[in-house]
């Protein structure tokens, strides 16, 4: 079954003109240029899916899960929704600021066709799940960003919707909120709901998903199973390690980072694994020390390489290079930040520039892959009869 079909839908805004556009008015209007956010989009979700969309800023999936959940209208083409649909888009959207948590609730369950007695009976575990706490019955204007995330998750995840979609909430939440709606958003799956979900957490997307796609100036690029769709994206994204050009060039730039084994194939858990920093120094840096760190998909720190303190590096192009024997890291997709300091004062900051992917090499129970060997010193006991 079909729950979603996308055909043909394209989406243009009027961006105003302020400069010298031929189309000011007398030069007192400023003129509107057309833009186009999404261009002849097409494609289906079926019952039970978790469709990740990925794409760099500006590519158009903000306005994707608009035209989707009904906020506004495509331009061209057509959207077709069969089943109960519940939204989160933006922090705030779909709750009214002056009625209070537990009133929002009841619109949003009304709105979706529920009746009183089966929202109060969800009532419970949306609160739970939102930690609402005395919260419940303050007017949610007064509330945070984070408690509205985790208010509106609830509700969108509570209620009895068939088809969710989801936008950023596991960026603004914290990660213990992250990991329960992890697990929330797998129940639902389980239970045959229908999940879309747009993150720029490629690992969750990775793991949460069962299909993806990837958008890019309003068109899809490409669409199928998650693990393709995220290598490429990485390898469409040029530049992450790039200085930021907004800011000023400080006195070290990074123009590269690679990961590699030992020639043996991609890096994969129990295999040799080495990572290749290429930097240029503006200046001879002393006592400086850098940091390679991966983060669980959860986003909690897994594991740090650094060199340094001390590390002196000489003015001019130059390679760092880390040696693991063996990478005791499961497999999995991580994110990777770098730091580089000198005496406390950060030099070079680049959170979430690379993604580290670990394939599966020697297998591992539990989180890590611990070195060993065994062996019997003495012959086993025998029993006699
Ligand atoms: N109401 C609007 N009026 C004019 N332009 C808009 C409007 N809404 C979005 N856009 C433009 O449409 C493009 C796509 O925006 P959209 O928010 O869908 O991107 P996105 O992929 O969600 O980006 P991000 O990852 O930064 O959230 C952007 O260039 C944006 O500036």
């Amino acid at each position: 079954m079909i729950d979603v079909r996308v055909s043909k839908v394209s989406k243009r805004f009027r961006v105003p003109d302020h400069g010298q556009g031929r189309r000011r008015l007398f030069g007192l209007l400023p003129g509107q240029e057309p833009f186009w956010a999404l261009r002849d989009v097409s494609f289906e979700i079926r019952r039970g899916e978790a469709l990740g969309v990925i794409g760099p800023n500006g590519s158009g999936k903000t306005t994707l899960i608009k035209l989707l959940s009904g906020i506004t209208a495509p331009t061209e083409g057509e959207i077709e929704i069969n089943g109960r649909l519940a939204s989160l888009v933006e922090v705030g959207a779909g709750f009214q600021p002056d009625l209070t948590g537990r009133e929002n609730i009841f619109l949003n369950g009304a709105i979706l066709g529920m009746n009183y007695r089966e929202i109060a009976r969800k009532l419970p575990s949306i609160v739970d799940f939102a930690e609402m706490g005395s919260f419940l019955d303050v007017p949610v204007k007064r509330y945070s960003s984070g408690m509205f995330v985790r208010l509106g998750f609830s509700i969108a995840a509570h209620l009895d919707a068939d088809i969710l979609l989801l936008d950023e909430v596991l960026a603004v939440g914290d990660v213990a909120f992250q990991a329960r709606c992890f697990q929330r958003i797998e129940e639902l799956r389980q239970a045959g709901k229908t999940v879309l979900l747009i993150s720029h957490d490629l690992a969750a997307i990775e793991r949460i998903c069962s299909r993806a796609i990837l958008l890019s100036r309003g068109r899809i690029l490409q669409d199928g199973d998650p693990r393709d769709v995220v290598e490429a994206y990485q390898a469409s994204v040029q530049g992450l390690l790039a200085q930021d050009h907004s800011e000023a060039p400080g006195p070290i730039t990074v123009t590269g980072l690679t990961f590699g084994t030992d020639g043996t194939g991609p890096v994969a858990t129990g295999k040799p694994f080495r990572c290749c920093l290429s930097y240029e120094a503006r200046e001879p840096l002393e006592d400086v020390v850098v940091r390679l760190s991966f983060n669980w998909p959860s986003g909690y720190l897994c594991t740090e390489l650094s060199a340094g303190p001390g590390l002196r590096l000489e003015q001019g192009p130059g390679q760092l290079e880390f040696d693991c024997p063996m990478l005791t890291m499961q497999r999995g997709l991580y994110s990777t930040d770098l730091t580089i300091e000198r005496r406390g004062e950060v030099l070079l900051s680049r959170p979430r520039c690379l993604m580290l992917r670990v394939g599966a090499g020697t297998v591992v129970r539990g989180d890590f892959y611990l070195e060993h060997s065994a062996r019997i010193r003495t012959p086993p006991l025998t029993t006699s009869a």
